[in-house]
């Protein structure tokens, strides 16, 4: 028997949800899924459940997925080293082959698959199809030195048609992301997935983007841990970001971006944690690290 306590506590829980279900009902929310965060079987499963509870109580989730992990596994297979500068991963014309097949059969497949579980609500998108992704190809600079990344691009613009078709037709996208190179037909460029998901937001007019990674959001004093960001505007962000490392580098670039574009929030949470996004969306605290406009 459950006590009169928790009913009240569980009943407090669903309640809490309601002004934010009149406030996302009827709004895209852009939701990456990074490799990183794709630990294991139980942790996708419980992703495809959160999309699939959002878009059935009346929200647009679309889903923009990394797999950096998964493309560094299957080259590493194949003989073919993995090299990162500045959070990207030096692309060749040998591996761009495999960073495709592995985001949008691999994993994009997979993901695809697990929410479809559940009725058919998913459908897989790879950047390069229906003019989705166009982009250049874009360098870094690391230790103030610029730095070729071969095959990486930068998007530069989106036809986000397949995208809002798909979403009419009440299902979930699920977008990998490789661009095509401009001016080319079919040259493949590798998008970061944190910097492709912004781009989409921007261009479906999402009212959030929500990142899900292997952390429990932005430190300030990292590799301490003892400072979570909890809420940062985009001018605090734009002179934070020279310092900060790695991943993190396109991932606020990414949330930056996004908000400076039009997306009114853009958040950064644990993806490692079951159903923190349905925390993120739906409490009023939120969990992880916001990027709201200044
Ligand atoms: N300031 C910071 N706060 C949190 N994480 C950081 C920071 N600087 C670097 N990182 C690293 O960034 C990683 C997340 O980026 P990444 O590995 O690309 O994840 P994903 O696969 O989810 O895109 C974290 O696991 C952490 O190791
Ligand atoms: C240019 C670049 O670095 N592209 C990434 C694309 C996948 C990705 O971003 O995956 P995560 O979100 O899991 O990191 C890569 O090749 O790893």
């Amino acid at each position: 028997m459950v006590s009169q306590d928790q009913a009240a506590a569980k009943a407090g829980v669903l309640i809490e949800s309601l002004p934010w279900l009149k406030r996302f009902r009827g709004e895209t929310i852009v939701v990456k899924f990074g490799g990183n965060a794709m630990v294991d079987d139980e942790l996708k499963r419980a992703f495809a459940e959160d999309m699939v509870y959002l878009r059935l109580v009346g929200l647009h989730p679309v889903v923009v997925h990394g797999g950096g992990p998964q493309i560094t596994a299957e080259l590493t297979r194949r003989g073919i080293p993995s090299e990162f500068r500045g959070g990207y991963r030096v692309t060749t014309e040998e591996s761009i082959g495999v960073v495709r097949q592995v985001l949008a059969e691999q994993v994009g497949g997979e993901l695809v698959g697990l929410i479809n579980e559940h009725g058919h609500f998913a459908e897989g998108i790879s950047g390069d199809e229906y003019g989705l992704f166009t982009g250049v190809r874009k360098g870094t600079v690391v230790d103030g030195e610029e730095v070729d990344l071969g095959l990486v691009g930068e998007v530069t613009a989106v036809d986000p048609a397949a995208v809002r078709l798909a979403v009419e037709a009440g299902r979930i996208p699920v977008v990998s992301t490789v661009a095509i190179e401009t001016g080319t037909d079919d040259g493949l460029l590798n998008v970061n997935a944190d910097s492709a998901a912004a781009s989409l937001a921007i261009a479906l007019g999402a009212a959030k983007l929500v990142v899900l990674t292997d952390v429990a959001g932005l430190y300030r004093d990292w590799p301490d841990r003892d400072s979570l960001v909890s809420v940062i505007t985009t001018d605090e962000l734009a002179e934070l970001l020279p310092s900060l490392e790695s991943g993190m580098i396109p991932k606020m670039t990414a949330c930056l971006d996004a908000v400076a574009g039009g997306v009114p929030k853009a958040a950064i949470i644990d993806g490692r944690q079951q159903h923190s996004i349905l925390l993120e969306v739906f409490t009023t605290q939120g969990i992880g690290t916001e990027v709201v406009p200044s």
